[in-house]
């Protein structure tokens, strides 16, 4: 269980003013946050870049202490119980590994196993499961840095479920990785969360992993929550609208056409956006008739979209437990 409540994180920022003066500024990475994930949710987090995801995630995991407001992981504060905690939940970084560079991945494992105070037969046990659902079996005798990134993924999931641990944090785990391994990193979490009952927070900019594997998800934007609920609400009123991207022969003004909403218009390119119900091909149609097109593409809504037109149309869906 993950227990959040109102909290709160600043960084102040020195920055030049012109000359020698030097200007401090304020940053409210997170501004009054609250959520309850409960024991076997499966919970995605995400934000545009800069939103307070990392900083929220540094807050859970006891890297950082918040301004205000308290977090509970299992029943700990995390900055205050560091050790106590990190026998009860996992922590995957995409951008870093927890591994040794030089050692091979069956050492570093091991080292692991120490760290964790895991019981040798246990550590077997366990070993020996989550090599066969990573296939880590072909590279455990290589030195990490010689892994490939997905790879090394494998590894560091495995480094951080060792010890069985009742939640899972996972920042961009699939950040970098090809299709592939993408699948099996998803499928793999999947299972853990299936199998085990794992509560997991997973960060990340793939919508791609949260359409596989969360039912709900929290949008964070500016410190703040814009949403918790459930994804498919969410991409049925916020993220109904497609973009057509135009590009016409010659640079012109915004082009009308009913029930269209031109977003950007950027030399000759131009943003379309188009709402759900009306027939894009009629679009394009009906552009046709008025300007010359030299090319065109149709953008699906990702998350950055989702999260842009929470705010751009201010009404933010009121938070709602998942459910
Ligand atoms: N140590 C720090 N010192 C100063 N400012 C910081 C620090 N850490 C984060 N910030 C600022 O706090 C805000 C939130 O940053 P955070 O890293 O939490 O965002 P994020 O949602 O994880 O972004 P990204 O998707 O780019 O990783 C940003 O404006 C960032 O510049």
């Amino acid at each position: 269980m993950i227990e959040v409540t109102d909290i709160r994180k600043s960084f102040t920022v020195r920055s030049r003013a012109g000359g020698l003066r030097r200007r401090r500024t304020t940053v409210r990475a997170v501004d009054g946050i609250s959520f309850t994930v409960a024991p076997g949710e499966f919970v995605g987090y995400l934000g545009p870049n800069g939103a307070g995801k990392s900083t929220t995630i540094k807050m859970l995991t006891g890297i950082l202490s918040p301004g205000s407001g308290t977090v509970r992981m299992d029943g700990l504060d995390p900055s205050r119980r560091r050790t106590a905690l990190a026998r009860r939940i996992g922590v995957v970084f995409g951008q870093r590994t927890t591994l040794w560079w030089d050692l091979p991945l069956r050492d570093s494992l091991t080292l692991i196993r120490h760290l964790y105070r895991v019981d040798a037969r246990d550590h077997r046990a366990r070993l020996a499961e989550l090599t066969d659902l990573l296939d880590l079996g072909p590279f455990l005798g290589t030195p990490v840095r010689q892994l490939s990134l997905g790879q090394r993924m494998r590894g560091d999931l495995a480094a951080a479920l060792l010890h069985d641990p009742p939640i899972l944090v996972l920042d961009e785990p699939t950040i970098g990785l090809d299709v592939v391994s993408k699948a099996t990193v998803r499928g793999f979490l999947e299972r853990v969360n299936v199998e085990r009952g794992t509560t997991i927070l997973l960060t990340t900019h793939d919508l791609g992993d949260i359409e596989r594997l969360c039912r709900r998800v929290m949008i964070i934007d500016h410190g703040r929550l814009a949403y918790d609920g459930d994804l498919e609400r969410l991409r049925a009123e916020v993220a109904a609208d497609r973009v057509l991207v135009v590009d016409l022969v010659r640079p012109a003004p915004p082009v009308e056409l009913p029930g269209v909403a031109v977003e950007r218009v950027e030399g000759p390119r131009q943003w379309l956006r188009v709402p759900r119900g009306t027939n894009a091909a009629a679009v394009v149609a009906a552009l046709a008739d008025r300007a010359e097109i030299a090319d065109i593409a149709l953008r699906e809504p990702d998350i950055e979209d989702v999260v842009t037109r929470l705010y751009r149309d201010g009404g933010l869906i009121a938070a709602e437990p998942a459910g």
